[in-house]
């Protein structure tokens, strides 16, 4: 059987989209201690419909973090309720992809067997893991480095093999925190045009965390922006159809009209 056939990876448009959906209800996080309890978040509500890009943008400490942890399952709620298509996320799964900030390449494996990494561990025969890697590679645009070690690629770089290899496992939501904080602005404005391109192209559904407001509102349908102290959702702001079909978006009107409101919001200047 060809690798194509056994994959069943198909174009695009034919990809069927899935109705993966999550919906968290008053999740509340307290983080305690011998001495004292901290509310890092009170009371979150929100929900990630399938195919969607949702932003969460707030200033430091408002519990974005600590939110993509809870819904990557590696944190756990103190109360509340959260789930995925349904099922109540009760830890890691591989339904949910994570790419942090931190470069969490392999340093030992390289390019192509970090991005397989999950297939293997799942022990997908190697025909299959080469056909996908090399699909994913094509994807960020790494095909000539499949062999390189992640010291010697850039910081853009290494995070198009973090994208890669969430991907490569095919997960229904990808979680991402701050995942283009440590690059320079260039690599950062290159790296958000092909997170969008991905996203049309591969249907996936993303949580994206920052506390850039420019980026959440470039990259995002929905974006929930939050207060601290304690962390909470404050507003909801739909991103209209259609901002990002003019040039240079980020200068349009209405594009620093939401970025205003969203600073407004968040009550502060520093963004
Ligand atoms: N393990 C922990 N124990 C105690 N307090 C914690 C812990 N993790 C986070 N916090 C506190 O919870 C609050 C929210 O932290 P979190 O990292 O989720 O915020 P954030 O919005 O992602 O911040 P930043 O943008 O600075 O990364 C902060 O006040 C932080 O100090």
């Amino acid at each position: 059987m060809r690798a194509q056939q056994a994959l069943h990876i198909e174009p695009s448009h034919e990809k069927e989209i899935k109705m993966s959906k999550i919906t968290a209800s008053d999740v509340t996080k307290v983080y305690s201690s011998k001495k004292s309890q901290f509310v890092a978040l009170d009371r979150v509500s929100f929900h990630v419909d399938a195919h969607e890009f949702v932003s969460f943008v707030g200033p430091s400490g408002c519990g974005k973090s600590s939110l993509l942890r809870i819904v990557a399952g590696l944190e756990t709620m103190t109360t509340g309720s959260l789930s995925i298509s349904g099922h109540e996320i009760d830890g890691p799964g591989a339904d949910r992809g994570m790419v942090f900030q931190s470069y969490t390449l392999f340093p030992w494996l390289s390019v192509r067997e970090n991005i397989e990494f999950g297939l293997t561990l799942k022990g997908v025969p190697i025909f299959e893991k080469r056909a996908i890697s090399d699909h994913f590679m094509e994807l960020v645009g790494l095909q000539k480095f499949a062999r390189a070690l992640p010291k010697e690629l850039s910081g853009g770089m290494k995070q198009r093999v973090a994208i890669a290899r969430a991907l490569a496992n095919n997960p229904e939501v990808l979680l991402m925190d701050e995942p283009f904080g440590a690059l320079d602005p260039q690599t950062k404005n290159s790296m958000q045009e092909l997170l969008l391109r991905i996203w049309e192209k591969e249907k996936t559904t993303v949580i994206f965390i920052t506390h850039d407001i420019e980026e959440a509102i470039f990259l995002s349908q929905r974006v929930y922006v939050m207060q601290a102290h304690p962390g909470t959702i404050r507003k909801e702001i739909v991103i209209p159809a259609g901002l990002r079909d003019v040039e240079d978006v980020k200068d349009s009107e209405s594009f620093l009209k939401l970025k205003k409101q969203i600073i407004s919001l968040i009550g502060h200047h520093e963004e």
